[in-house]
């Protein structure tokens, strides 16, 4: 459906993202990768917020910068921040993009009710939105991105900020959204996407690194995952010989999850590696301080 053919961004001598190959159907597609990594640059060419610098992105064979505003009709989007109005209400403001994208008011006040009740909202629709939480004005975006009743639906960090329980619910709506759409969402936080996108797309040093399920990225790191007990006093020099995924302490003692790619010590536990695992190990450069 959506295809990007060889594409790449330089902003003045910068290079953002060189040689991106990928190709998109209707599912959900889980951006990840932490930032600075290029993820806000490739969901803007996707949205045609901004042009690519080489290559181009076609729908169904067509360049998307020329189909222009037939393209634009298929897309919802949700970008990183996204301007409301506080004083108004999710229905006021609503109804203020719907009549700017040229929808008459009878067809939106029903849309409006329709989406509003679809992300949870219900409830609310006429209070104002300067008490919402962070979760729900996140959800009144989703929803302002569905007024179109796009084929195409691209969120931008749509989980920052937000509480576990916002999360899980969040994952909730995009899950039900993916059925009949191609839903893009972007993340740094590998616990949103995990079990909802059928496919992970990971960047690293400007390029693709992985487009895959879970599971097949997952293998890339079969047999090399393992767990293990360390006295304190050694962890230091632990820390120092293998890349450490995690640490937790139980009983007085440390219980580290780290990556060894050659023969193991006999008391090593072998684990099934988890995104989380090769998300920690590929960036590990990227993020370290981070963890
Ligand atoms: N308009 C711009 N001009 C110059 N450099 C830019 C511009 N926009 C982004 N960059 C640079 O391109 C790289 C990728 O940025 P991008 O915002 O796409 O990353 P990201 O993965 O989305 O991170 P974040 O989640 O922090 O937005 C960064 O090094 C950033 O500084």
């Amino acid at each position: 459906m959506l295809v990007v053919k060889d594409v790449g961004k330089r902003y003045g001598d910068f290079t953002a993202l060189q040689q991106i190959n990928l190709e998109f159907n209707t599912g959900l597609y889980g951006l990840l990768a932490p930032n600075g990594a290029g993820k806000t640059t490739l969901i803007k060419m996707l949205a045609t917020l901004i042009t690519p610098s080489e290559g181009e992105i076609q729908f169904k064979g067509k360049n998307i910068i020329d189909m222009d505003e037939q393209y634009r009709e298929l897309l919802g989007f949700l970008p990183q921040q996204f301007g409301y109005y506080k004083n108004y209400s999710p229905k006021q403001y609503m109804l203020y993009l719907a009549a700017l994208k040229g929808i008459g008011k009878k067809e939106a006040l029903q849309k409006i009710d329709e989406l509003l009740e679809k992300v949870a909202l219900g409830d609310v629709v006429n209070k104002k939105m300067k008490k919402f939480s962070g979760g729900m004005i996140q959800r009144v975006g989703i929803a302002q991105a569905l007024l179109n009743d796009p084929k195409i639906l691209i969120l931008d960090e749509p989980t920052a900020g937000l509480d576990p329980k916002e999360r899980a619910r969040f994952r909730h709506i995009l899950t039900e959204l993916a059925r009949d759409r191609l839903v893009i969402i972007s993340t740094h936080i590998v616990s949103d996407i995990e079990s909802i996108a059928n496919e992970i797309i990971m960047i690293k040093k400007k390029q693709l690194l992985y487009k895959d399920s879970v599971e097949q990225i997952c293998a890339t790191l079969n047999g090399n995952v393992f767990e293990t007990t360390v006295d304190f006093e050694l962890l230091e020099a632990f820390r120092k010989k293998y890349v450490l995924l995690s640490e937790k302490q139980e009983y007085g003692k440390m219980i580290v999850r780290f990556i060894h790619k050659s023969v193991p010590e006999a008391e090593w536990k072998q684990v099934v590696p988890q995104l989380e695992d090769v998300f920690l190990y590929e960036y590990r450069d990227e993020i370290e301080g981070e963890v």
